[in-house]
């Protein structure tokens, strides 16, 4: 095992490419033990490629370590009990029932061919209830709303218990409420359990509310990185969404506001 200097994700000249296209082009990228940090950037920069990428989820040229360990080299349970994905559409199995696909999240802690422990299932309860959904445990996922469906998806992710939480994009179906009420339970855990995240998300002003630090991607690349208040500038904005922005000083970040041209 490799040190990683306290850092829970490394990520070395990441480059991936898809059916031969560069998609992320030599992302350097580290995200410190208990930190959040956010990936902004315009459709099609590559944040869900990237972060597919960290979770294991693709192939991929250069080095990505967590907690030092390189993911390509973490059997998959190991893998999964380090790092836990939501990413912006899973893919659900047919007529499944919102605590069975929860429980899914228990599977690196039951043994082959083994069943779930009355601990698994308290997990799953726990979970269920910090998001609002213990009334639709019983339901089958298609028959839930979006928002509803997306606070599923981030439930399985908190039951399956790693250190690392990866979304992409968790709360783009959600309303301003349960997008707070989300957020603030992820900032939550992050504190009392230490945490460590890694987003990516397109509201700016909610991005820079949360994250220690900001990435911004363009075209595969790190263009900007810092906090909150050195990656949202009107000029960084300007040159790489190609949008005029009023950036107002707020409680817990910059907010910004586009604004017509
Ligand atoms: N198999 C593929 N072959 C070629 N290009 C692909 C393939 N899959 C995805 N892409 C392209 O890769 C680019 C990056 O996609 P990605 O989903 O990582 O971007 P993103 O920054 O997450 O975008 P968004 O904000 O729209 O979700 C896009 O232009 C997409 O069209």
């Amino acid at each position: 095992m490799t040190t990683s200097g306290g850092h829970a994700i490394a990520v070395d000249d990441l480059t991936v490419r898809l059916d031969g296209t560069l998609i992320v082009d030599g992302v350097d990228l580290d995200v410190a033990d208990g930190e959040w940090v956010t990936v902004i950037g315009p459709n099609g920069a590559g944040k869900s490629t990237a972060l597919r990428a960290i979770g294991g989820l693709l192939p991929f040229k250069g080095a990505i370590r967590l907690h030092g360990t390189p993911v390509d080299r973490m059997h998959r349970r190991e893998r999964a009990k380090a790092i836990a994905t939501v990413l912006q559409s899973p893919v659900v199995p047919p007529a499944m029932r919102v605590f069975d696909y929860v429980l899914l999240g228990r599977t690196p802690y039951i043994p082959p061919l083994g069943r779930e422990s009355a601990a698994d299932l308290d997990v799953v309860d726990e979970v269920l209830a910090a998001l609002d959904l213990t009334p639709f445990a019983r339901r089958r996922l298609e028959t839930l709303s979006g928002g509803e469906r997306q606070r599923v998806f981030l439930a399985r992710a908190l039951a399956q218990g790693a250190g690392i939480l990866l979304l992409d994009e968790p709360t783009s179906a959600l309303d301003i409420g349960h997008q707070q009420e989300v957020l603030e339970l992820v900032d939550r855990l992050r504190a009392e359990r230490g945490l460590t995240v890694l987003a990516t998300m397109h509201d700016l002003s909610t991005a820079g509310e949360y994250a220690d630090r900001m990435v911004l991607l363009a075209g595969g690349r790190v263009v900007a990185a810092g906090t909150p208040a050195e990656v949202l500038t009107g000029a960084n904005l300007a040159e790489h969404y190609r949008v005029k922005v009023r950036v107002i000083e707020g409680d817990h970040g910059p907010l910004v506001v586009a604004v017509r041209g």
